[in-house]
């Protein structure tokens, strides 16, 4: 049953191209199964797309020729996802695989059964060249692992693609505006305190939505590289602050308990419907100090005639920090990647703008493509010169167990 709801969703995912999370809700939601039902049929789903390239490694030279339909390509992902990283005994993700299969008729069930046989009896080695191997073991496309090593060396790349196939820590930010941390860590004593930011607790009982520490307001779920960018602009109590792309709230919350619910936060995001999740977050969490706006902050320049002593521009990104978390991003176009500089360099220019003198702007994404970061950052000081690079730091994943992710403070003079 699980892994029939498994194969199912990835075939949904394959042929819509939806994101991860949307083809699995969309099932699990009015699936009959129980919590571990589904919480297997998650692991089944998210490890199989993690491995992806492993798995159609070892696949490649058994379908080699013959016409594969997606969802039988998907039962056979899932089946070597159990044999190899969930050490199910090879007869029961057989039988298992083939009852499946019988459903859509006997071919299929006698195809399924002898392409598993055959995987079962060798493991195809894993490539020989250096660069090859490290894209084949992790899952991560050749093009991407070739860029990790002219941004960080061979080394270095092979650490981050394997912290990428780790489970990350369930983190969250305690909400200072409702209680101290040390009060919070007395009165839940399940959490534990976080190695990288102040005010980071890791929880790795369960889902943290559902703790009652959750639904009182006393944290967020808020991964702790996540947390850095508030504490890098630390906005003074009483300042004024934009928050160029705010959704879902995460950091304008954090902004908000770091000025005591004081001064006046401007929140801004393109997208009508993450407004909402905005709104959800801040009345939650008790934050009374923003006015939230749905817009285009690459237009604010010429619609906002205000400037502000604080800016938060944590943009839109590729991403490539946070794939352990959402591993379907490893197999988008490098192409469509690239698009996303250009937007990234316009949000910049409108914070420039809208920048008081003396003030500060804080960069930040989840992704650790230097392209994104450190360059966007060099070429914007050079035309730039009234502005100052005051602070930067990459959290590469492995470090901390934590997404990837880049921060960096300007000061404008
Ligand atoms: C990395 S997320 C922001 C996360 C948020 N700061 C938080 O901590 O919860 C980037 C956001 O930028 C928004 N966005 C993308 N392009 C935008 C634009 N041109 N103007 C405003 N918001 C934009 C996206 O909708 C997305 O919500």
């Amino acid at each position: 049953m699980e892994k029939q709801i498994a194969a199912k969703i990835l075939t949904d995912y394959f042929k819509k191209k939806t994101y991860l999370n949307i083809a699995l809700n969309k099932e699990l939601n009015h699936a009959s199964l129980n919590r571990q039902g589904k919480n297997r049929v998650t692991v089944m789903v998210y490890g199989t797309i993690q491995n992806l390239l492993f798995l159609e490694y070892q696949l490649h030279d058994l379908i080699q020729g013959k016409h594969v339909k997606v969802y039988e390509r998907s039962l056979l992902l899932v089946s070597l996802y159990e044999y190899y990283y969930m050490h199910v005994p090879e007869y029961a993700i057989a039988d298992e695989s083939v009852k499946i299969a019988k459903k859509k008729g006997q071919r299929t069930a006698g195809f399924i059964n002898a392409v598993l046989r055959h995987a079962f009896k060798s493991q195809k080695p894993l490539p020989d060249d250096d660069i090859e191997k490290i894209s084949v073991e992790t899952s991560h496309p050749l093009w991407m692992v070739k860029m990790f090593i002219k941004q960080y060396g061979l080394e270095e790349t092979r650490r981050i693609c394997l912290a990428n196939l780790q489970i990350p820590n369930r983190t969250a930010r305690v909400n200072t505006l409702k209680i101290t941390k040390e009060q919070f860590l007395k009165d839940y004593s399940d959490f534990k305190e976080g190695l990288l930011s102040e005010d980071a607790v890791i929880y790795n009982q369960g889902n943290i939505a559902h703790t009652e520490a959750f639904k009182k307001g006393f944290i967020t779920i808020q991964d702790e590289s996540s947390q850095l960018p508030a504490k890098f602009l630390n906005p003074r109590e009483n300042s004024t602050v934009l928050d160029m792309c705010g959704a879902p709230g995460s950091k304008t919350a954090h902004l908000a308990a770091l000025m005591n619910n004081t001064g006046h936060i401007d929140v801004y995001d393109l997208y009508e419907h993450k407004i909402e999740l905005i709104k959800k977050n801040i009345t939650r969490l008790g934050v009374t100090n923003t006015t939230i706006h749905c817009g285009d902050s690459t237009l604010l320049n010429e619609q906002i005639n205000k400037k502000y002593d604080y800016i938060l521009l944590d943009g839109p990104c590729s991403g490539l920090g946070v794939l352990a978390r959402k591993p379907e991003i490893k197999y988008h176009d490098s192409r469509v990647m690239d698009e996303i500089i250009p937007l990234q360099l316009k949000l910049l220019e409108n914070a420039y703008v809208l920048c008081k003198n003396s003030g500060s702007i804080v960069y930040s994404t989840c992704t650790i493509n230097k392209k994104e970061n450190e360059k966007q950052i060099e070429s914007f000081l050079l035309k730039h010169p009234d502005m100052k690079k005051k602070k930067e730091l990459t959290i590469l994943p492995y470090m901390y167990h934590s997404d990837g992710f880049y921060v960096c403070l300007l000061e404008k003079e």
